[in-house]
């Protein structure tokens, strides 16, 4: 019997993209959003991967994919999208407190009230939040803000549904960098943890896989961070 499809969000690009092709590899069907279309997605769809157009800027693109998937059961569900916004950037501060809330909190909330009874049983749910989730940073306010009630999704969530869904949160520092990013960044970057390499998005499949393969581990973030914490 076919196994029920991971569904992962913002997967067209970078960690959620890696992830999708992991799971390929493994003969799992991955249901992916996107928001916007580029050539792989054509590329997933001729490899039987369900992309769905998905952008959770307002509560309607969120209810899309919620009727989208009407009846669709799932395996999971790992909530991969994000925007990571500068405060520096910022002309309207509540508009961008709301838009991070929105992507990064209310979109996985709403997802998992309207879907986790299509979550198969022993089946789970999968936050990506953000290792400054736990000391905060001043050039990402409102972005860890958001995160941070990501993780606070996870505690509740795993409540409610546990034990027949479990709910966990990996909680990444860099994984790897952007093609926007300096020289000088990058060193500033590496620095800031024990291990001092950019990982590579493999790191957090290795955490989906043993999240998903667990039975017992429910309510808990994985940190996938280097040693950035003691550094
Ligand atoms: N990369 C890293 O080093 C780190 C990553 N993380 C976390 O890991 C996860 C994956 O990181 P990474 O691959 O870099 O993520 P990206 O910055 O590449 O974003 C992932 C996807 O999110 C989608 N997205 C953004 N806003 C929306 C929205 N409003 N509605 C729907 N989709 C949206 C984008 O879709 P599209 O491109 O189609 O517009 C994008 O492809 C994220 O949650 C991130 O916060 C945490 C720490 C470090
Ligand atoms: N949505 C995103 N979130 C984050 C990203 C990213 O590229 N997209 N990158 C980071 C950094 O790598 C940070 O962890 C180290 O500077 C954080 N979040």
């Amino acid at each position: 019997m076919t196994a029920n499809p991971v569904l992962i969000t913002g997967a067209a690009q970078r960690v959620g993209l890696h992830l999708v092709h992991r799971f390929l590899e493994q003969g799992r069907p991955v249901i992916m959003t996107y928001r916007q279309h580029r050539k792989q997605i054509d590329q997933l769809t001729a490899q039987g991967v369900r992309c769905i157009q998905a952008d959770f800027a307002t509560d309607d693109g969120i209810a899309a994919l919620v009727s989208a998937l009407s009846g669709q059961p799932l395996g999971a569900i790992i909530h991969n999208a994000s925007s990571w916004d500068l405060e520096a950037d910022i002309h309207d501060a509540a508009r961008h407190f709301d838009a991070m809330m929105q992507v990064h909190a209310k979109a996985p909330y709403l997802l998992n009230r309207h879907l986790a009874g299509q979550i198969e049983d022993g089946g789970s749910i999968i936050h990506i939040t953000d290792y400054t989730v736990e000391k905060g940073s001043d050039r990402h306010i409102a972005y860890v803000a958001s995160k941070a009630a990501l993780s606070s999704l996870t505690l509740s969530f795993a409540k409610l549904l546990g034990p027949r869904v479990r709910v966990n949160s990996i909680a990444p520092s860099l994984i790897i960098f952007n093609e926007d990013d300096d020289a000088q960044y990058k060193a500033k970057t590496l620095a800031k943890s024990v291990m001092g390499i950019e990982p590579g998005c493999d790191e957090i499949w290795l955490a989906v896989h043993y999240l998903l393969n667990s039975h017992y581990v429910t309510g808990r973030t994985l940190h996938v961070d280097g040693g950035r914490h003691i550094r």
